[in-house]
């Protein structure tokens, strides 16, 4: 591979469909096929998030397929015991080429609860700062109506917005989205690339049939909506398709396409701008300002002369002069009890004055907007 890729970090969503092969049992020979090409992008230097489907069938193979009462309370079960085996095969698989994986469960309550979704996002970044790969998957066993995300199609497309990722590849058992379901109408033709995603398409997007996989094509168009809104390119492809992860992190034509409608920082920092009221402010000295206004820095405690207002991390902040003039808004990284004790510090005092640390900023310059 020569022809280096625009992808840096990329979230592959491996269907249920595509880690069974159709059948009952995992596919162990084609997952290694799939970790194969992962090594490969790996090895370039693309950051790689997989979210793994999967752990409900892995829990059937490895119980023998047991007679179950058709009941949320069994998928929970299955899930529960298949994750430890389909993690087992992954750390088996990556290991052959010398890449640790680190697994996270999650349910929607991770993702909108805004701290919540800062340490999430803090943990992928962590492992892949480390070069670990993070294998999710929704934390099934303990996901109750209210908090799940239902299928990893939406949770991936979610992911790839939390890790800033730049491009979602649904992988899947069809070659992509077709203008009806391909399993029962064979005339039906390939949509190489959607502009909107509209009630129309919305209506060729069937269930799944398979009784495998979690939500069908329809999933798939939500998770793609979500995804391009967050900045993220997307592709639903076929996980068979020989060297599909590698083609697609080239940029090739394979599949299904949909283009990021925005800028990831941008929309980020519109959301920050359109936010709610402010949560509390944050006073900072001349110095931090020319860093804010004239370099575009983040800004460090270092610079931080007194805070008002109770806040939490993840919580959104006026920036001002010792005068009252506001500098910025932005997304401070720690709660306003903590940036009172860090203020003045310089950043490795952070740990001996809090015990832990979120990080060396108190407000990152990509959720920071000067004004
Ligand atoms: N318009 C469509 N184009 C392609 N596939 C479709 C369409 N409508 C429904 N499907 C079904 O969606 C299925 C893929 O979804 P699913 O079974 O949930 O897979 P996965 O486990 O990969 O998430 C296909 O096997 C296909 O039968
Ligand atoms: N979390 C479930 C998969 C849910 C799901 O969306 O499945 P799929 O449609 O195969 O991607 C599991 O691990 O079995």
């Amino acid at each position: 591979m020569n022809k280096p890729s625009d992808y840096r970090r990329i979230v592959v969503k491996l269907g249920t469909s595509v880690l069974t092969g159709g059948g009952n049992r995992l596919d162990k020979a084609h997952m290694v096929e799939l970790v194969r090409q992962l090594a490969v992008l790996h090895r370039q230097g693309c950051d790689i998030i997989v979210c793994t489907s999967g752990a409900i069938a892995a829990g059937r193979e490895h119980l023998g397929f047991p007679e179950l009462a058709d009941t949320v309370a069994s998928k929970q079960l299955l899930a529960a015991v298949g994750q430890s085996q389909l993690i087992q095969v992954w750390e088996q698989l990556f290991q052959l080429y010398g890449i640790h994986v680190g697994q996270m469960l999650l349910t929607r309550a991770d993702v909108e609860d805004r701290e919540r979704f800062l340490n999430a996002r803090d943990t992928i970044n962590a492992l892949l700062a480390q070069r670990i790969v993070p294998l999710v998957n929704e934390n099934d066993a303990v996901a109750t109506q209210e908090i799940k995300v239902g299928d990893n199609d939406n949770l991936s497309a979610l992911v790839s917005v939390l890790a800033e990722a730049d491009l979602l590849m649904l992988l899947t058992d069809q070659p992509g989205l077709f203008n009806a379901d391909p399993r029962s109408n064979p005339d039906a033709e390939l949509i190489a690339e959607v502009e909107h995603i509209d009630d129309t398409l919305r209506q060729l997007a069937g269930d799944s049939v398979s009784g495998l996989g979690t939500g069908g094509m329809a999933t798939k168009l939500q998770a793609a909506d979500v995804a391009r809104h967050g900045g993220v390119d997307v592709v639903i492809a076929a996980g068979h398709q020989p060297e599909v992860i590698t083609n697609l992190w080239q940029g090739q034509r394979v599949g299904t396409r949909f283009s990021a409608t925005a800028n990831l920082s941008a929309s980020r920092k519109r959301w920050i701008l359109a936010g709610l009221a402010p949560d509390g402010d944050v006073i900072i000295d001349s110095g931090a300002i020319r860093a804010l206004r004239e370099r575009g820095s983040s800004l460090l405690p270092k610079g931080i002369l007194r805070v008002n207002g109770s806040f939490d991390r993840g919580d959104t902040v006026r920036v001002l002069t010792e005068e009252g003039v506001i500098v910025a808004r932005g997304i401070s990284r720690y709660s306003a009890s903590d940036l009172d004790k860090i203020k003045r510090q310089h950043s490795d005092q952070i740990i001996p004055l809090l015990g832990y640390e979120y990080g060396s900023v108190a407000i990152h310059r990509n959720e920071l907007i000067v004004v």
